[in-house]
C-alpha cells in the first residue's frame, strides 16, 4: 500500500516535471531544446512548427524513405508550410529556411560557420577538408587555398578547359549526328578537367580508375541518404556498429585514387625541381618553371614543406576539391545542355553571340572573350537557378543564437537552407518554373532580393570554385554549340529527382548533337 502510494507520487512528480520542462524541451522529440522568440511573441508568428508523422515530433518523418521520396517529401512540406519553418527531431531543433529574407543573417553571421550535422556523414570520405571543417582549421585552409583560384591562375585553367572541351567533341569526329547520354559523358569530362587543373595530372592512363572513383562516390552518396533518412544512424557509434559494413571498399577506392594522384604530382614536382636546379633558372613566382603549369595541389605540397599542413591534410583537401570540383559542374553542364536542347530559340541567341565573339578555330577562346558572352552568362545562371547543383546546405549553432527576425535558436540547432526552394519561390521569381535567361539581364534583376539567388552560397563560406565552375561550364558549351545544334531527347516532366549531397536525377539525360554545316 505504502509502496503503491510512493510509486504514484513518483509517477505524478515525473509527469508534472515532464509537463513543466516540455515548455523548454520538446520531450517526445528526445528532449529537443525548443526555439524561442526574442520578445515572447508566439513562435508561429515568425516560423510555424511542422507537424511530425509520429508522436516523436519530426524524428521519423524520413524513416524508410528512399532518395526520391526524401526529395519529394521535402518539396511537399515546403509547399504546405509556405514560409520558413521549424522541426524537432532526435534531440535537435531544425530551422528550415525556404525564403530569402532570413538567409542573409545566417550566411553573414561570423559565428554561424559550423556546418550542420549531416556533413558529419561525409567525414569518412572527405574528413575535415575545406567543405566540412570549421573554426581555426577552416580559416587557415581557406586562406591557403584562396590564391589558387586567383584570376591569373584561372587564365591558365582556361587553356585546359579548352583542350578538354575539344577532346570532348572529338569523340564525335566524322559523325553528322550523335545521340549522347549526358549523364554518362559529362562527369568524365569534368573529372578529367578537375584532375588536370587542380591536381596537375592528366587522367588519360587512369581512365578506368576514374570511372571506378565516380561509381564509388555515387555509392558514398547513397550511404549519406541512408544515414539521413534513419535517425538511428545519425549517431556515429550506432552507425559504425550496425550500418557501415559495406562502406569500406567504396571509401578505399576513393582514397586510393586521390592518393595516386598526389603521389604522381609529388613525383612531377620533384623532377621539375631537379630540372630547375640543373638549368639554374631563377624563378621566384608560384610557377615551378616557365614550362610547367601550376596546379592547386602544388600550393598544398609547398605548404607542407613550410609545416603548414601535413600529408593527411593534403589528402582531405584533394578529396574535397575533387568531389566538389567534378560533380557540381557536371550537374550544371548536364542541365545546361538539356536546356539548350529544349529551348531552341535561346540556344540560337547563345549561338549568335558565340559566333560573333569566338573564332571558328577557337584561337581566341580565352577569359577576355568569354567575358563578352553576356547572354550565355544569363543562360548558365538560369540553368543553375532551376537546377542548383547543391540544392540544400546547412549550419549548426555552437551557442544560443539570436536571428534578426527575432528567433532564438538553442545551441546545436540545425539551420537548413533550401536553395532549390528559394530559387523557385514565387515571392522572388515570376513564373518560377519557366526557363527565362533574360531574368538575369541587369535591368531585370536590379530589384530582386540579393539572396533570392544563391547557387554558390554567399558570405564567408561561399563556394571557393565559383569562377572556376562558370568558366569550365561556359567553355564546354561554347565548343559544343559552335560545332553542333543540340536537339532534345528527354522531357523534364518525366524526371524524378533524388536527394543526395548534390542534385540527382534518376533519369538518364540525353540530347542529340547535329553537326552544323
Ligand atoms: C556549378 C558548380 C558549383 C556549385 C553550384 C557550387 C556550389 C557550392 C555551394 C552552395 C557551396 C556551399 C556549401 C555549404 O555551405 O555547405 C560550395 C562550397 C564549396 N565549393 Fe562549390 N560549387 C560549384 C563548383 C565548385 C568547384 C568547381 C569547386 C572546386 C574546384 C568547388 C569547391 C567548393 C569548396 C571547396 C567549398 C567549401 C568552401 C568553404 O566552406 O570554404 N565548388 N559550393
Amino acid at each position: 500500500m505504502g509502496l503503491g502510494l510512493l510509486l504514484l507520487i513518483g509517477l505524478g512528480t515525473l509527469i508534472f516535471w515532464l509537463y513543466r520542462i516540455n515548455k523548454e524541451y520538446y520531450v517526445l522529440a528526445f528532449f529537443a531544446k525548443r526555439v524561442r522568440t526574442k520578445d515572447g511573441r508566439p513562435l508561429n508568428s515568425i516560423a510555424p512548427v511542422a507537424e511530425g508523422s509520429t508522436i516523436f515530433g519530426n524524428s521519423f518523418d524520413l524513416y524508410g524513405r528512399n532518395e526520391s521520396e526524401v526529395f519529394s517529401d521535402m518539396r511537399v512540406r515546403a509547399k504546405k508550410m509556405g514560409r520558413s519553418y521549424i522541426e524537432y527531431a532526435m534531440g535537435t531543433s531544425i530551422y528550415c529556411i525556404i525564403d530569402a529574407d532570413t538567409i542573409d543573417v545566417v550566411l553573414n553571421d561570423q559565428n554561424l560557420i559550423t556546418k550542420g550535422l549531416v556533413y558529419e556523414f561525409l567525414h569518412p570520405a572527405l574528413h575535415t577538408g575545406l567543405l566540412t571543417s570549421t573554426g581555426q582549421k577552416w580559416h587557415s585552409r581557406r586562406k591557403m587555398l584562396t590564391p589558387t583560384f586567383h584570376f591569373n591562375i584561372l587564365g591558365q585553367f582556361a587553356d585546359i578547359f579548352k583542350a578538354e572541351s575539344l577532346k570532348f567533341v572529338q569523340q564525335f569526329e566524322g559523325k553528322a549526328e550523335a545521340s549522347i547520354s549526358l549523364s554518362e559523358l559529362i562527369p568524365r569530362f569534368t573529372l578529367n578537367s578537375i584532375c588536370e587543373t587542380a591536381m596537375g595530372i592528366k587522367l588519360d592512363d587512369m581512365a578506368a580508375k576514374g570511372d571506378r572513383y565516380r561509381h564509388s562516390f555515387s555509392m558514398i552518396e547513397k550511404i549519406f541518404i541512408k544515414r539521413m533518412s534513419n535517425p538511428i544512424y545519425w549517431n556515429d557509434h550506432l552507425y559504425n556498429l550496425f550500418g557501415s559494413s559495406e562502406d569500406k571498399r567504396f571509401l578505399k577506392e576513393v582514397h586510393d585514387f586521390s592518393s595516386e594522384i598526389i603521389a604522381k604530382r609529388r613525383k612531377l614536382l620533384e623532377e621539375a625541381e631537379k630540372e630547375k636546379q640543373s638549368s639554374q633558372e631563377a624563378d621566384d613566382d608560384i610557377y615551378i618553371n616557365k614550362k610547367q603549369r601550376f596546379a592547386m595541389l602544388d600550393t598544398l605540397i609547398f605548404a607542407e614543406k613550410d609545416g603548414l599542413i601535413d600529408h593527411a591534410g593534403i589528402c582531405e583537401e584533394v578529396d574535397t576539391l575533387m568531389f566538389e570540383g567534378f560533380d557540381t559542374t557536371s550537374i550544371g553542364l548536364i542541365f545546361g545542355l538539356m536546356n539548350m536542347s529544349l529551348h531552341q530559340d535561346k540556344q540560337e541567341l547563345c549561338y549568335q553571340e558565340i559566333s560573333e565573339h569566338i573564332a571558328d578555330d577557337f584561337s581566341n577562346l580565352d577569359l577576355n572573350q568569354i567575358s563578352k558572352l553576356k547572354y550565355l552568362e544569363c543562360f548558365v545562371k538560369e540553368t543553375v537557378r532551376l537546377f542548383p547543383s547543391v540544392p540544400i546546405m546547412s549550419r549548426e549553432t555552437v551557442k544560443e543564437t539570436e536571428l534578426a527576425n527575432g528567433l532564438i535558436l538553442p545551441p546545436g540547432a540545425q539551420i537548413v537552407m533550401h536553395i532549390y526552394e528559394i530559387h523557385r519561390n514565387p515571392k522572388y521569381w515570376s513564373s518560377p518554373l519557366e526557363f527565362q535567361p533574360e531574368r538575369f539581364l541587369p535591368e531585370n534583376s536590379k530589384d530582386r532580393h540579393t539572396y533570392a539567388y544563391i547557387p554558390f552560397s554567399a558570405g564567408q563560406r561561399n563556394c571557393i570554385g565559383q569562377k572556376f565552375a562558370m568558366l569550365e561550364m561556359k567553355t564546354l558549351l561554347i565548343v559544343i554549340l559552335k560545332k553542333f545544334n543540340v536537339l532534345p531527347l528527354v522531357d523534364p516532366k518525366d524526371f524524378v529527382f533524388n536527394t543526395g549531397i548534390t542534385l540527382r536525377c534518376k533519369n538518364n539525360i540525353k540530347v542529340k548533337l547535329v553537326r552544323r554545316s
